[in-house]
């Protein structure tokens, strides 16, 4: 018999799961898994958890909440020789991990995608002693305001709220950074750098449309300093995937980044406040085996809000070009 372990956050989203629970069970032994389910008490807990289900070798965990729970959960199974294959049940609020994994939002389809076993090893991506699926970087804010952690997520975390603070760009000061990737160097004066390791940053596929989360590559991008009118041009670009050989962009892929700054600067990892630079980023290929869905099982991406935003967002900044 296999053993699945469950770690669910009855706080994501809007804790819908919970009530759900006793089916997705049913689901799971009707499949042939002995089940045990683990509700997390606190931050941090989905961690410990994992870690204790990879000791206990549980043959699978599913994890059940948003980003914050699934970069938890990762960080839990990514120090220890034995990694259990992972399941993900979206019950976040962006689950951007879950949209780059084309995972359907419905909790039954969800289980249907781990029950029907199409397993791929993905990459991890480690920097200094945490660990992130979706995206880390950083940029110098000068409001005191979004030192606060949960601000911070919704200034770098989701690339989407990067947008939504045309606003907030002016707070944006640029920094002097040495960065050695591979074998090359960048020095010089940042806005912010965003290391991706799949290519849906923040739900926007174009900026990184190349990105392959199985070949060991991160996707590098430095925005170079720049007054503000062409901030919001470059970054504008970018969503659109027309930043290819924008002076002001540098866009890499690489396996190994090292980032120093002059100055103090906080990091961002997965959309949570991770400590401060300097950061060494590795890409730890192909680390944890994950449940996938087949080609008809895949979400469509249908969220016409975001496009909407996007359309409008870009056709504003035309009359600035
Ligand atoms: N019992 C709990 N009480 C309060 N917070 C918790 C509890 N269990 C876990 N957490 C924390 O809740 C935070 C948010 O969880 P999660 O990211 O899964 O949901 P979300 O914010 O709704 O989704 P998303 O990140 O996709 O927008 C995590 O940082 C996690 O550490």
């Amino acid at each position: 018999m296999k053993r699945a372990r469950i770690i669910y956050n009855p706080t994501s989203g809007r804790e819908a799961f919970k009530q759900k629970l006793p089916d997705i069970l049913v689901k799971f032994e009707e499949a042939g898994y002995v089940t045990s389910a683990h509700r997390t008490r606190s931050k941090g807990d989905a961690t410990t958890a994992a870690t204790k289900a990879c000791e206990d070798e549980f043959d699978i965990v599913v994890a059940v909440g948003g980003d914050g729970t699934i970069n938890e959960v990762v960080t839990g199974i990514s120090n220890q020789s034995y990694r259990p294959k992972l399941g993900i049940i979206p019950a976040g609020t962006t689950n951007d991990f879950a949209r780059a994994l084309k995972i359907p939002k419905s909790f039954e389809k969800a289980v249907d995608v781990i029950l029907d076993n199409n397993i791929h090893a993905l990459d991890v991506g480690q920097v200094n002693d945490c660990f992130f699926v979706n995206i880390a970087g950083g940029g110098k804010l000068t409001e005191v305001s979004y030192e606060v952690p949960s601000k911070l997520k919704t200034v770098l975390g989701q690339l989407a709220y990067v947008m939504k603070g045309v606003e907030m760009l002016p707070r944006f000061r640029p920094i002097h950074t040495r960065i050695e990737y591979d074998d090359e160097v960048f020095e010089g004066e940042i806005m912010l750098f965003l290391i991706a390791n799949s290519n849906s940053v923040g739900g926007f596929e174009k900026l990184a449309q190349n990105a392959k989360m199985n070949d060991g590559l991160f996707d590098l991008f430095v925005l170079k300093k720049t007054n503000m009118a062409e901030f919001a041009r470059v970054i504008t670009a970018a969503l659109r995937g027309q930043h290819v050989n924008d002076p002001n962009i540098l866009h890499v892929q690489a396996r190994d980044i090292k980032v120093v700054t002059d100055e103090k600067m906080q990091l961002n990892i997965d959309g949570e406040y991770g400590g401060v630079l300097p950061g060494h980023f590795v890409n730890l290929q192909e680390h944890i085996e994950f449940f996938l869905p087949t080609e008809d099982q895949q979400m469509i991406e249908d969220d016409p809000v975001k496009q909407e935003y996007i359309e409008k967002l870009t056709t504003e900044h035309d009359f600035e070009e």
